[in-house]
Order: C-alpha cells, then sequence, then structure tokens
C-alpha cells in the first residue's frame, strides 16, 4: 500500500522517526542483511524473533563450502576446514553474545535436544547432592517443546513436574527441585525473565537452573556466567540470523562440566571419538554436550552469520531494541483507535524482551493483511498479533510505518 491512501495524520512520529535513524550507531548494520523480497517491495520485516533475515556474507561462504570443502577437498576437510572443531568454535562465538567464557557453550542439534540433554544432566547433578531431589520446576507458559521434553525427562528420572508461573518460581523451588527450567523471554507476550534473581533463588534452594535464551539471545545481554546460571540452552535462527533450522546450542558452566552427564552420549562427545573403543569415556569441556555428527552446512552458514556480530556491543542492541519497541508501543497509542488492542508486553524495560504482542480480536485475518501490505509480524492463536524488533536491521521509519499499516488494517478488519 502507498503511504498517500494512509490518512493518520502522522508528521510528527514521521519526523521523529527520521531523527532516531540518523542518530541510529547500528544503521550501516541493516546493509549487511538481505531485506528485499522477491518481487522488489520494501517489506517492514518484523518476524526475526521467529526467523531471522539472511546476512549478505552467508551464501558465498556456503557456495564456498560446498564447492571447494566438500567438492574438492572431501574428507580432508573435516581437519583442513576446521569441521571436526566448528561446534565449540562456534559455540565460543555464541558465547560472547550470551556472556559465557570460551569453553562452554557447544553448537548442535534442535533446542528441543538441547533441553532434554540440560535437564536430565541437570537433574543427576541434583540427585548426586540428594537423592530426594525429585522434582522439576517448569515456567507454565513455556514454548511447549519444553514443556513436552521436561515431562519425559521427569519420567525417565523418578521426577515430577511442576508447572508453575515464571516470576513464582524463586517462591515455588525448595528442598524438592531438582532444576528450574526457565524461559528467559516468554514466546508469546515478549515478557522478560528475571534471571539473575531466579538464579540466585533456585541456587538458594539447592536446584540447579536451566534456561531457555531463544528469544533473548542476540536481543539483550544475557550474562550467563555473571549470573552464575547453571545450563542453558537456545537456537540460533531468531535474532542470531543462523537460517532456518539452524543449530542450536548448549551452555554447560565449566564447574558443572566434569559432572555433565549426558543422557545421549555419542561418539562425537567421546575422550577419543575416533578410537572407536567400545566403552564411553566422556570428552573434557563443553564437547561433552556433542552428540553425532555436526550438519556442517547449517553450522557454518550460521559461523558466516554471525561475523556481523564481532563489532557490536550487545549493550547497544538493547539500547536499541528498547527504544523499538518504545517507539512503536507509542505510535500504536496514536493511529490505532483506544480500546482495539491490548498490549500483552510489559511496559517496564526491565520486563521486556524485543517483541511487542497486541491482544486483539480478529488477529488472524489482521496479521493476514498486514503481511499482504508489506508489514511481515506473526500471530499467535488465539488473538495475539506479535512484532519482533532486531536492532541489526530494524529501522525507526519501518516502525511507524508498521503501526499505520496496522490502524488501516483494524479499521477495515472485524
Ligand atoms: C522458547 C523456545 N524454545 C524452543 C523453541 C523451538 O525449539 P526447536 O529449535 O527445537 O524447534 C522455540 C521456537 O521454535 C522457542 O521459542
Ligand atoms: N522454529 C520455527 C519453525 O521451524 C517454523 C516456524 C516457526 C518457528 C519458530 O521459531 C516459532 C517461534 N519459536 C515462536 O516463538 O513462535
Amino acid at each position: 500500500m502507498s503511504d498517500a491512501t494512509i490518512s493518520t495524520d502522522a508528521s510528527d512520529l514521521t519526523d521523529e522517526a527520521a531523527a532516531l535513524d540518523a542518530a541510529d550507531e547500528l544503521r550501516a548494520k541493516r546493509d549487511a542483511f538481505t531485506l528485499e523480497d522477491e518481487t522488489g517491495a520494501d517489506t517492514v520485516y518484523l518476524d526475526g524473533n521467529s526467523l531471522g533475515a539472511l546476512p549478505r556474507a552467508v551464501p558465498a561462504r556456503l557456495a564456498d563450502v560446498v564447492a571447494r570443502e566438500w567438492g574438492q577437498l572431501r574428507i580432508r576437510s573435516w581437519e583442513e576446514s576446521g569441521w571436526w572443531t566448528a561446534p565449540e568454535r562456534i559455540g565460543d562465538r555464541v558465547g560472547r553474545i550470551v556472556g559465557a567464557a570460551p569453553g562452554q557453550v557447544v553448537v548442535g542439534d534442535s533446542t528441543s535436544v538441547n533441553v532434554f540433554k540440560a535437564v536430565v544432566a541437570a537433574v543427576r547433578i541434583a540427585q548426586e547432592r540428594g537423592a530426594h531431589r525429585d522434582q522439576i520446576v517448569v515456567d507454565e507458559a513455556t514454548f511447549p517443546t519444553d514443556g513436552y521434553i521436561a515431562e519425559s525427562a521427569a519420567r525417565m528420572t523418578g521426577c515430577t513436574v511442576r508447572a508453575v508461573a515464571a516470576g513464582d518460581v524463586p517462591t515455588a523451588v525448595g528442598p524438592r527441585t531438582a532444576v528450574a527450567l526457565v524461559n528467559h523471554v516468554d514466546y508469546r507476550t515478549g515478557r522478560l525473565h528475571d534471571l539473575p534473581g531466579t538464579t540466585a533463588a533456585v541456587h538458594a534452594a539447592g536446584a540447579l537452573a536451566v534456561w531457555d535464551l531463544c528469544h533473548s539471545a542476540g536481543a539483550l545481554p544475557v550474562g550467563l556466567d555473571a549470573h552464575g546460571v547453571d545450563l542453558a540452552v537456545g537456537c540460533t535462527y531468531k535474532y542470531l540470523n543462523g537460517g532456518p533450522g539452524a543449530p542450536a546450542y548448549l551452555y554447560v558452566a565449566r564447574e558443572h562440566q566434569p559432572r555433565f552427564d549426558s543422557p545421549l552420549p555419542g561418539w562425537n562427545s567421546h575422550a577419543d571419538p575416533f578410537g572407536m573403543d567400545t566403552a564411553y569415556t566422556p570428552a573434557d569441556g563443553a564437547v561433552r554436550g556433542r552428540v553425532g555428527t555436526p550438519d556442517i552446512l547449517s553450522m557454518l552458514a550460521l559461523e558466516a552469520a554471525l561475523e556481523v556480530w564481532d563489532d557490536v556491543p550487545i549493550e547497544a542492541v538493547r539500547a536499541k531494541s528498547l527504544a523499538l519497541t518504545d517507539f512503536f508501543l507509542r505510535c500504536v497509542e496514536r493511529y490505532v483507535p483506544a480500546g482495539r488492542v491490548r498490549s500483552v508486553t510489559p511496559a517496564a524495560h526491565a520486563e521486556r524482551g524485543s517483541q511487542v504482542a497486541l491482544r486483539c480480536a480478529d488477529a488472524g485475518p489482521a496479521m493476514a493483511e498486514l503481511v499482504r501490505r508489506g508489514v511481515v509480524g506473526d500471530f499467535r492463536r488465539p488473538d495475539v498479533l506479535r512484532f519482533g524488533f532486531t536492532p541489526l536491521y530494524t529501522g525507526f521509519a519501518e516502525v511507524e510505518r508498521a503501526a499505520r499499516v496496522l490502524a488501516d488494517v483494524l479499521d477495515e478488519v472485524g
């Protein structure tokens, strides 16, 4: 839709957006991404909290991996091209973004599989401290996969699952808690949970904290080491822009590594994988979190995608993220008639991730129409419009335009 068809008086907010874009210290980073769509239309992409945009460095790197490393070097690439050690090497790159010193993050498998490894291994560590620890506390609004896997992990380890609101985890944990599994940012509401305070309370109860960082990594400082997190997992296809199905990661704090007893002890985590020993001897360090052969093409695409972060302070990302979501909320308030939408994302900065979720009637058809008009967010049933803001490539003028188009769409739909 052309701007000329939009009637809402917007002049001061468009001026403000232009000024914010001009002052944006991350603005140049946008050029590192492909954001044009196939028609050449300028889409406002606000779905980087589901699938991040393509970093421009990736296609050429992948072409080289396929044509040269695989095509010409073939088997030699496991060593000569650094394929074998890619999970740890790329894990360290992810670690820099989530506040983990080298040697504690390994990349591979899906988030779901890493939740399984982390929760079972954490229960085993907790039960070494006391066999009576038979409860896994899970945040009740969790992304479903975490809940399903926690249930299965509980059955395997003789535990039961107790689901509580994430904010109640600090008071719910006690002498029977083995592990608390919490999402750092809620995928539906965008609420940021208190990682330092919750982790401290879980520790005070003698239990271990496992965090799912899918919606916070690359959007805000996580500080895994600084806050004493025990284990953490996350995906790399959202704010880390690793690509569809990009490998996930597992953080095992150094202090737990000697006792990390993986429920999936594959040959890649063996101390001497090519010894082909029938007996399992775990490797030292983060390598213990590996399972089988890594998916090299996806993994090296991720490595190229992460180069974008080399000179980016995560604090600058957080500052811009909050400015973007603040500005979007103000534009929505100005343009959308009162009562038509209700933000379920907290207003307080300390409780907000990098998305805005608006509850409204007819959210499904409204999002379909928004996408048709070039504003891409997503719809979460039954009534949530989700807009994700990726500070590395989202601009303020786009945010203003998204809110204006939203107002027009809501005027026409329902
Ligand atoms: C919080 C959270 N955990 C886990 C997942 C998914 O895990 P997987 O990478 O295994 O699909 C998602 C999104 O897909 C998510 O938002
Ligand atoms: N992982 C996804 C996929 O494979 C297909 C479609 C969407 C996703 C997502 O990541 C969903 C996302 N975690 C969410 O917060 O809803």
